[in-house]
């Protein structure tokens, strides 16, 4: 089984939600990424997601643009975010990773070597928001000869065909995106979220991850009564704009989790996970 899904099923035994957040490797520094990680995952994360920074990244708000250029700017490189993964396996091997990114990067390295380095640092899937399906092509087969999964997403205007469409080609989490748009907006609908979600458990077995403009503790409970998991992103990215020279950011993010990991284990808990 994989650690995506070991993770889900370890979850699900356990009647809580997996907690999922997005940082940008490389921001503020490549170095900083892995002690982060590690603070991530003390304050109760299950899965952790790493952006691949690009230059134009096109599904991003301000927010993560901006940790985008900073990670550049520190001159982080994919081999230094594979780099990052190896080091954080030396001490993590049960925390599954997902590499989110661009499709431009994955072609300047070429899928196959890609995929094989990705899967030798310790990567367990990819998201790569300009390939969908019908466009990851070869890399359907080079993933699964290297035993990463392609995650893919699904908005929420998704007709009901495509969704069994992306369902057939899905593996690890299905990623809802809660609602058009860019990453980091603000206005999260919990009761469309729950429609969303339901019409993905219609489609697929795969566990449902939601994303998207979740950025406290209560937006995250709510989802969490919902969902199989929960994504944060641009909240805590923020976090890392406001304090990536501080000593203590992981610290910081840790505490962060922690208190995401309260709220979302306490809606669980009282509501049930239905
Ligand atoms: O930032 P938010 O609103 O908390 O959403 C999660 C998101 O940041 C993360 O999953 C992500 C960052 N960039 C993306 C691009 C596409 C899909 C998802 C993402």
């Amino acid at each position: 089984m994989s650690r995506i899904s070991e993770r889900f099923q370890t979850c699900r035994e356990a009647g809580r939600a997996a907690l999922i957040p997005y940082i940008t490797g490389g921001d503020p520094s490549p170095q900083q990424t892995v002690e982060i990680m590690h603070g991530l995952v003390a304050g109760g994360a299950d899965i952790i997601e790493i952006g691949v920074p690009f230059s134009d990244p096109m599904a991003d708000g301000p927010v993560i643009q901006a940790a985008c250029l900073r990670a550049l700017q520190a001159g982080t490189s994919v081999q230094d975010l594979f780099a990052a993964v190896r080091e954080f396996r030396r001490q993590d091997t049960q925390t599954p990773v997902v590499f989110m990114g661009y499709a431009n990067t994955l072609e300047a390295i070429g899928y196959k070597s890609y995929v094989e380095q990705a899967a030798a640092a310790g990567v367990d899937g990819l998201l790569t928001v300009d390939l969908p399906p019908d466009e990851a092509g070869e890399l359907t087969g080079i993933a699964a000869e290297a035993g990463v999964e392609l995650i893919y997403l699904v908005a929420p205007n998704t007709s009901e065909q495509r969704l069994e469409y992306i369902s057939k080609a899905a593996g690890g989490f299905i990623y809802a995106v809660a609602l058009k748009g860019v990453t980091g907006a603000a206005n999260l609908d919990t009761d469309l979220v729950a429609g969303q979600v339901a019409a993905i458990r219609n489609a697929s077995q795969l566990p449902v991850a939601v994303g998207f403009g979740v950025r406290d503790p209560q937006g995250a409970a709510a989802v969490a009564r919902v969902a199989d998991g929960v994504v944060v992103g641009s909240a805590l990215v923020q976090m890392i704009a406001d304090y990536g020279t501080a000593p203590d950011l992981a610290q910081r993010l840790q505490d962060a989790a922690a208190a995401l990991r309260r709220g979302m284990d306490a809606a669980t808990q009282s509501g049930g996970n239905a």
